[in-house]
């Protein structure tokens, strides 16, 4: 706040024009201040769609919020986002069964497409003169104590310096703003490579136009070591990801041998692809690495912030990267508005409360990729799941599995980590309980 008790106007520069750079970008303009947006890559408006990164993501209540906040989500849902209101899981033989979310709210997820997202918000960004956008510059030095940054601009080979009073770094997982944060004394950083990658396959339309497969579900094909999941698309195609070990992936390196492999574990995925698409999008493309970034904290003094994957990159294996790092923007915004703009108050706050909550997120994920590789066949877990299932609607109230707490709540992750830990003490007597009236009834007709 100014001396004069005017709110002050800060220089604000965003590193990254991604999903949460943009958003963010968004949250700051509404507030007043000057936003200056430095991204790396062209106008993703005017390109097409980036490889290596997911082409549609699932949104969920986290997401939509932010969305709600800058006054997106509406549009986001009448006009563009594709509900899943369950699981469609597929069988080997190419059976499948659904799993609701919930059947009695009706809860669902969102399949909306990443470039879309990005460039609607990138646009609601247009409405705003406080904001400049500069495409084509690429973060190269930063003195996050002085406010000081370094552009290449990759159109005219120049470099750009920049000072601004906040520096924002929404620069993803490989983060530069943090590369710098690193030189900081008492900066945690941790992150893992997993054994799986991804590719990602289409299946198209039919000749008229819809969709192959029943639209309104998150399609699932658990398989153990590897899982395959489909996404719907607004032109009635769906995106598919196979996360599968590299190892398994350099293995199939033929189309007899990538054809074995899909008749003997996606069987009905093949006409449903297109067997020549099959193998001209798999042999012809090549799996991405998936990466979890910890660190903490997210600040320099009152000088710089990094939120997003910058400060907290998971693995995909709850649909929750893009939700948590817009869930940063709603946070951070509401510390804004309770300390009036006062960075020396907000930006170690935010590190010091947000912190717990995106590791314990990135354990799930982490802990889910696990479970979805083993658990899925086990019975003990689909008993799990059963009895979940039948408490959560004995007790809608009380009992809240851990996917639905997470997926369709704005419960801070760390609490929905602990929710579950008190759930499975719950479960661990109910379990001895019926052991031992098991035993009991069985003695007693024994006597
Ligand atoms: C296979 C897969 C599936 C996923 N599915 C989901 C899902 O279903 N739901 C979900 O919520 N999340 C999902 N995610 C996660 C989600 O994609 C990320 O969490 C999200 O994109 C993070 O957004 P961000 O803006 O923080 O980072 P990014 O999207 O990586 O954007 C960072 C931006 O910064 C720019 N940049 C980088 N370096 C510099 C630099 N030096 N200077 C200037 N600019 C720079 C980049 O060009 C980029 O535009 C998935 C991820 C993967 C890999
Ligand atoms: C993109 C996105 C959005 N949500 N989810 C998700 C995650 C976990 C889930 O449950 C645990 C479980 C599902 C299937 C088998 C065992 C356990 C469920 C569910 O239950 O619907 C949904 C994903 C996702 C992301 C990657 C893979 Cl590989 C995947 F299968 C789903």
């Amino acid at each position: 706040m100014a001396e004069n008790g005017l709110k002050k106007k800060l220089n604000i520069a965003v590193v990254g024009g991604g999903l949460v750079g943009s958003l963010e970008a968004l949250y700051l303009a509404k507030r007043g201040h000057n936003v200056s947006l430095y991204e790396y890559r062209e106008d993703i408006r005017n390109t097409p769609q980036v490889r290596g990164r997911s082409i549609n993501l699932a949104l969920s209540v986290r997401g939509r919020t932010a969305l709600k906040d800058v006054g997106l989500e509406d549009h986001i849902i009448q006009n563009h986002g594709i509900p899943m209101k369950a699981r469609m899981i597929h069988r080997t033989d190419g059976s499948t069964y659904e799993i609701p979310y919930d059947a009695r709210t009706n809860q669902c997820i969102y399949s909306v497409g990443r470039n879309y997202l990005n460039g609607l918000v990138l646009k609601e960004t247009e409405n705003y003169k406080n904001v400049e956008k500069h495409f084509n510059h690429k973060l190269i030095e930063a003195n996050l104590q002085k406010g000081a940054l370094t552009f290449l601009n990759t159109d005219t080979k120049g470099t750009v310096q920049v000072n601004a009073d906040l520096i924002i770094g929404a620069d993803g997982a490989f983060s530069a703003v943090r590369k710098a944060m690193m030189k900081q004394p008492l900066f945690d950083y941790s992150q893992k490579y997993i054994e799986h990658g991804y590719l990602e396959l289409c299946i198209p339309p039919t000749e008229d136009g819809q969709f192959q497969m029943p639209a309104n579900y998150l399609h699932i094909w658990p398989r153990g070591n590897f899982m395959m999941i489909a996404l719907p698309n607004q032109d009635c195609s769906w995106t598919v990801t196979l996360f599968m070990p590299f190892q398994n992936f350099k293995a199939i390196d033929s189309e007899e041998s990538l054809l074995d492999f899909f008749t003997k574990y996606f069987p009905d995925s093949i006409p449903l692809i297109g067997q020549k698409r099959l193998v001209e999008d798999f042999l012809g493309g090549s799996p991405s690495p998936l990466l979890a970034v910890k660190c903490r904290p997210y600040n320099v003094a009152d000088k710089a912030l990094i939120i997003g994957d910058a400060a907290h990159a998971v693995v995909p294996f709850y649909g929750q990267g893009m939700n948590a790092g817009f869930e940063d923007c709603t946070l951070l915004d509401r510390l804004f508005q309770y300390h009036h703009d006062d960075l020396a108050k907000i930006l170690p706050e935010f590190s010091e409360t947000r912190w717990r909550d995106t590791f314990a997120i990135s354990d799930l994920a982490m802990y889910n990729y696990i479970e979805m590789r083993d658990l899925v066949t086990r019975p003990s877990y689909l008993v799990r799941k059963a009895m979940d299932d039948f408490l959560f609607w004995l007790l809608p109230g009380v009992w809240v599995p851990l996917y639905n707490s997470v997926t369709f709540t704005t419960m801070p992750y760390s609490h929905c980590v602990k929710n579950r830990e008190w759930q499975n003490t719950v479960l661990l007597y109910l379990f001895y309980f019926i052991i031992f009236c098991v035993f009991v009834g069985v003695w007693s007709y024994l006597r």
